[in-house]
């Protein structure tokens, strides 16, 4: 492929040149997907997916260290009365409770993923952007989830979010010598993005700048993750593999609360992209609560009832 980023005419000419959304049709499909009659022993399957594709959240002001501590527990042993049950993927959180994450995770394999670049808004310097980043990196963060700038993106300064994105992912360098990075996911923030073309536009952007991951929301506006626009990001990350011989993870994120939504996503995945990204690796769900249900879910399968969601909340 040409590089179409090498000036803003041509990165402009490109992402506008990409084929339209067909709207209609895309809603459609998603509509079709969530209809897939799951058995219980996929489903069973699915949850346990699910949960080890969970990227386990707490985004609050009010966040201290003992919650931070709490959620990490739950995030190494979701259901303590059953060791069957999997570990999530990653805990995310603020840049400032990095390190007591990192310390509670210690020797369990799963991540720490921090919000970086003024989140949620993305309204700060660049300079500023890439020192937040550069803070949760030497933290320990081993994942840096970034938020564009709607406002520049909106505008049409396509370049100018690009650079950003292609700054953000230097600085998830570490400089301790090691050579090693952490992951770059990049938010679109897909609720303020207008159209679905924006979200395509937005998802090779952010893809082209060396993306990691696309994830479609905060969690912090009215409209967050919904079916289609995940297809759509999904449609991004087969055609760009296609096209450039890069696979890129893909994250919904926000407002996905029950199993059932959790399951319609993965049929989702397991039709349009298949196997390749049905891992932890590629493909994760930014939650605060659906553990929850997956939980409630995964005993009522088990043992044949529901216990009170108090069982299973801590957070
Ligand atoms: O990235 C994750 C979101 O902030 C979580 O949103 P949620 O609280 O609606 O699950």
């Amino acid at each position: 492929m040409a590089d179409v980023t090498a000036s803003d005419s041509a990165l402009r000419r490109f992402l506008h040149g990409l084929p339209g959304v067909d709207a209609v049709g895309l809603q459609a499909r998603t509509a079709t997907l969530g209809t897939r009659s799951i058995k219980t022993t996929a489903k069973a399957y699915a949850i346990d997916l699910a949960i080890s594709m969970i990227d386990l959240t707490t985004l609050e002001g009010a966040d201290t260290p003992g919650k931070v501590r709490a959620l990490c527990a739950k995030g190494i042993s979701p259901d303590p009365t059953d060791r069957t049950t999997p570990q999530v993927a990653a805990i995310c959180v603020y840049g400032d409770m990095v390190a007591t994450a990192k310390e509670a995770l210690t020797g369990s394999g799963i991540h720490v993923a921090a919000v970086a670049t003024a989140f949620p808004s993305g309204r700060a310097s660049l300079p500023v952007k890439l020192a937040d980043t550069r803070d949760a990196v030497a933290a320990g963060a081993d994942e840096i989830d970034m938020v564009i700038d709607r406002g520049a993106f909106l505008s049409g300064r396509y370049l100018e979010v690009f650079e950003e994105i292609r700054r953000v992912k230097e600085a998830c360098v570490r400089e301790d010598g090691s050579g090693t990075a952490a992951h770059l996911k990049v938010i679109f923030e897909t609720g303020e993005l207008q159209t679905y073309d924006n979200v395509r536009r937005a998802s090779w952007l952010a893809m082209l700048a060396g993306a990691d991951f696309i994830k479609t929301s905060t969690g912090k506006v009215a409209v967050n993750a919904t079916p289609p626009v995940t297809l759509v990001l999904l449609e991004a990350v087969r055609d760009f593999r296609a096209a450039v011989g890069v696979q890129v993870g893909v994250k919904p994120a926000g407002g996905i609360r029950t199993s059932k939504d959790a399951i319609k996503y993965l049929v989702m995945v397991n039709e349009t992209l298949g196997d390749d990204w049905l891992s932890p690796e590629w493909f994760r769900f930014g939650a605060s609560s659906l553990l929850n249900d997956l939980l409630m879910q995964r005993q009522k399968l088990s043992t044949g009832r529901y216990s009170g969601p108090d069982y299973v909340t801590v957070d």
